[in-house]
């Protein structure tokens, strides 16, 4: 179902990128399989398409059903791998501007991916008329910025509705066993999911994580997984015809002739939070032990208008990975013919915009290759649930792929406890109080 085309990357990397690879490309996909590879407890997205748990497939339905009867307004509480594929999915599928142009279920608010109180009151503003619901997803169920979150929204939940009622509003999803949330959530009652033990919060979007606020927003969560599935089935034939193992080795072969930045291009608005997910999903699993490629994106054609200077003739350390829709989601729009033709575009007249687009994608195409940016082009067939549900397993077997060609393990994530560690002992976490002595000294 996905396509990709590395054709304007070959002059960059000698002429074995990929015969010379497929040794260890085999090695790599025997790892993820069989989860024998490093990180291979976390391999368990590898066959969740197919082998993941129906009974609570069928409860998610039931309660995003639930909640789009109810509910105004749905609060997504979560961050990183427990936030950015749902939003990725909700936008994409259907629109950044869903909370303006859904016509029926709630308008979903993410909330808890920060600490930002402008942003946080925002949301307590947008929904303090309406009546709502609170999913709160942590794997650890100890993450600060959406526990916190998770302690605001609940007051007001309950200020609202009563404890009783706030109760059957508030859907948990965290770990099986383990965690602050999961203790809280069974002391409350809170109807529960589960993000399994064997995937990590960047692969998670295809379980309970991504899926309850992505049905919630009235996407076709079957279709999402079936997409997945065939993906799953087409990417598990070995061989140089595989497109998961040509973008992992082209990424691989760019990497090491000397790029060191990938650019996830996309020329529609609605693909931006796919960018973000897929900026953790690549940044967490290669960026360790001093490798790594790292992950930006751009929005096409708006950042031609600003990044474009750069790419054209910046550092040439930079390839780009484009994502390409064939199918667009409205009605073509027509560019009108205009007797005065002040602006000089009647040469246009008749015109599909989409046909400009396509001759935009084409000229930047070259322009970047000929500027010394090789290009690889993906190609999805639309922006419905099935496309995008293929899509996320696509990127999400390169990751795991390339993380093995680079020698990493792809699947933990040791650098983001730093940061943790210095705010637990600045905020005076029992337990930190030598730790906050030293850094309180250094800040001055
Ligand atoms: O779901 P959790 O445990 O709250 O974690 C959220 C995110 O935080 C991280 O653990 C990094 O701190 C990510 O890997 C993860 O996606």
């Amino acid at each position: 179902m996905i396509q990709l085309d590395t054709s304007n990357a070959r002059s960059f990397v000698s002429e074995d990128w990929l015969s010379s690879r497929l040794d260890a490309l085999e090695s790599a996909r025997q790892k993820l399989e069989t989860g024998s590879g490093a990180g291979g407890d976390f391999t368990g997205w590898v066959h969740l398409p197919r082998d993941y748990d129906k009974e609570e497939f069928a409860r998610i339905q039931a309660a995003a059903e639930r909640i789009r009867k109810d509910s105004q307004a749905l609060v997504v509480i979560g961050i990183g791998g427990s936030y950015l594929g749902a939003r990725a999915v909700v936008e994409l599928v259907n629109s950044p501007n869903f909370n303006l142009t859904h016509k029926d279920g709630p308008a979903v608010y993410f909330a808890g991916n920060g600490l930002s109180t402008d942003g946080m009151r925002e949301v307590m503003d947008l929904i303090q008329d309406k009546d709502w619901s609170i999913n709160v997803i942590s794997k650890s169920g100890t993450t600060t910025e959406p526990a916190v979150a998770f302690r605001i929204f609940k007051n007001l939940l309950e200020e609202k509705y009563g404890k009783e009622e706030a109760r059957k509003r508030i859907y948990a999803t965290t770990d099986a066993k383990k965690g602050a949330l999961k203790g809280l959530a069974d002391a409350e009652g809170y109807e529960e999911f589960v993000v399994p033990d064997a995937i990590g919060g960047r692969y998670s979007v295809l379980t309970a994580v991504g899926l309850l606020p992505i049905a919630c927003a009235g996407v076709d969560i079957v279709a999402l997984m079936e997409g997945a599935r065939e993906e799953m089935e087409a990417l598990a034939v070995p061989g140089e015809a595989n497109p998961a193992w040509q973008l992992a080795a082209a990424r691989h072969a760019l990497y090491t002739a000397g790029k060191k930045v990938e650019i996830l291009v996309g020329y529609e608005p609605s693909f931006r939070f796919f960018g973000e997910w897929w900026k953790q999903l690549f940044g967490e699993s290669e960026g360790k032990d001093g490798k790594g490629l790292f992950p930006a994106s751009v929005e096409f054609t708006a950042d031609l208008h600003s990044m474009g200077q750069y790419i054209q003739q910046g550092e040439r350390i930079m390839l780009e990975t484009v994502v390409r829709f064939q199918n667009s989601n409205s009605d073509p729009i027509v560019i009108p013919h205009d007797p005065d033709n002040v602006d000089g575009l009647n040469f246009l007249a008749g015109k599909e915009l989409s046909f400009v687009a396509e001759q935009a994608m084409r000229g930047t195409l070259l322009a970047h290759v000929d500027g010394g940016v090789p290009n690889l082009m993906v190609t999805a067939p639309g922006r419905c649930a099935k496309s995008v549900g293929a899509l996320i397993y696509f990127f999400e077997y390169v990751c795991g792929l390339t993380g093995y060609l680079m020698e990493i393990n792809p699947f933990n994530q040791p650098g983001v406890e730093a940061y943790k560690n210095n705010m637990y002992a600045l905020l005076g976490k029992p337990g930190y109080e030598d730790k906050k002595a030293e850094l309180e000294a250094r800040l001055g």
